[in-house]
């Protein structure tokens, strides 16, 4: 926010809606005059705990690009507004990794630090390396920038498709950075196969159980914190159907096909359809059988009607992002296509940040 009022204004509105929500309704006037005190002292002010607990469940309930806000009031959030040397933040990462895979059955987990320090240069807190080796991709390519710094920084890895990329941060903008590797022993993994298919596992595709978001920051009631990783769980399509096969990704629909014994010759076969559609069966399956939480894109959908009837029960609108919400397989086969939602966008919410390779 750029000056005192605005500010002001973004905080009464979120107090107003959040301690109605918190059933508070008759600290209102008493807590906005002592952020309006703090707002004129310090150009800021301080949320409570409970603020902020409210203002990040409001924020995912908010999000119009996501499909799994059912659960929004189940939100954990873990303060690390105190935590600040390097090894503390280290601790706390692994922390909010180890909390949040809970051996796989996943619990949506978000950690906050205070505003204007923790400066995280992962787009995840889990995610594999991209290379570029005579000419070829190996490994992710969104992360070819950020496996170069790491190399820069003195980072040795194998140089496989899968290699977990260190933790990279800086206590506070000024500071240096900071590289650290994940214990393996806290990054969960499931190793993808087909029980029809035996020569699928020999392409040795896995991903990692847990997305922890660490590229988008928090607003609450003007507050930004940049620094505010969160996790869920995935749905099977987002692997399935974009991580594995998009060409500017992993691009290994045809040798997953190949792996199927089905021929790539003639679209009208629809090869890449039935491919897909046996990958994403492995791929929930392979989740299922190491007991890793997942959701399929069916199940996804229907918990999102359940939440839109619970909004509606609570006489708030829905707002959503069409071309978000629709999974990318079966899409018609859901409610969601056959639906319009409004896309405006509510705060508090999640933002995406300026990358800090920008
Ligand atoms: C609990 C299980 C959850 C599932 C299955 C789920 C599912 C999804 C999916 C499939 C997307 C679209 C992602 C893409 O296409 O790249 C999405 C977007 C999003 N989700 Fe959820 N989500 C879950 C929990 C959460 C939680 C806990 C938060 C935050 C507290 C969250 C915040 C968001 C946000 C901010 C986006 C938009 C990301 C962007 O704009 O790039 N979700 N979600
Ligand atoms: N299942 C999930 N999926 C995502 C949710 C938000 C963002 C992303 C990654 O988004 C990238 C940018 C656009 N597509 C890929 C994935 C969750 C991650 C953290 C909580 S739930």
């Amino acid at each position: 926010v750029e000056n005192k009022v605005e500010l002001l204004d973004e905080a009464t509105r979120f107090i107003n809606e959040a301690y109605v929500e918190l059933g508070k309704e008759n600290l209102i006037e008493q807590r906005l005059a002592v952020i309006a005190r703090e707002i004129e002292e310090k150009n800021s002010y301080e949320h409570t705990l409970e603020e902020i607990e409210q203002g990040a469940r409001m924020a995912w309930r908010n999000n119009n690009r996501c499909i799994g806000r059912l659960f929004w009031q189940q939100l954990q959030i873990r303060d690390a507004r105190t935590v600040h040397t390097t090894e503390e933040i280290k601790q706390t990462l692994f922390n909010h990794i180890e909390e949040g895979t809970n051996n796989g059955a996943i619990r949506p987990t978000l950690t906050v630090f205070k505003p204007n320090t923790v400066k995280i240069w992962n787009e995840q807190l889990i995610r594999y390396a991209g290379y570029i080796v005579d000419g070829q991709q190996i490994g992710d390519p969104l992360s070819n920038e950020i496996t170069a710094l790491c190399q820069r920084l003195g980072w040795k890895s194998p140089q496989t498709d899968f290699d977990v990329l260190p933790l990279l941060f800086q206590k506070d903008e000024t500071s240096p950075m900071t590289m650290q590797s994940i214990p393996s022993n806290l990054v969960k993994e499931v190793e993808i196969t087909h029980p029809d298919y035996p020569k699928l596992a020999e392409l040795g595709l896995k991903w990692y159980a847990i997305p922890v978001i660490t590229n988008m920051r928090l607003e609450i009631g003007g507050i930004s914190y940049d620094a505010a990783p969160f996790n869920g769980w995935y749905m099977g399509t987002e692997i399935a159907s974009r991580n594995f096969v998009d060409e500017q990704r992993y691009n290994k629909l045809d040798e997953i096909a190949a792996a199927f014994d089905i021929t790539t010759r003639k679209n009208r076969d629809l090869w890449k359809d039935r491919t897909l559609l046996e990958l994403n069966i492995a791929l929930l399956q392979s989740y299922q059988r190491e007991k890793v939480q997942v959701v399929d894109h069916h199940t996804a959908a229907k918990q999102f009607g359940q939440f839109e009837q619970q909004e509606k029960a609570q006489n708030r609108e829905v707002t959503g992002n069409w071309a978000w919400l629709i999974p990318p397989m079966s899409p018609t086969t859901t409610h969601i296509f056959h639906q319009r939602y409004n896309n405006e966008v509510k705060k508090p919410n999640f933002f995406y940040k300026k990358s800090p390779f920008d």
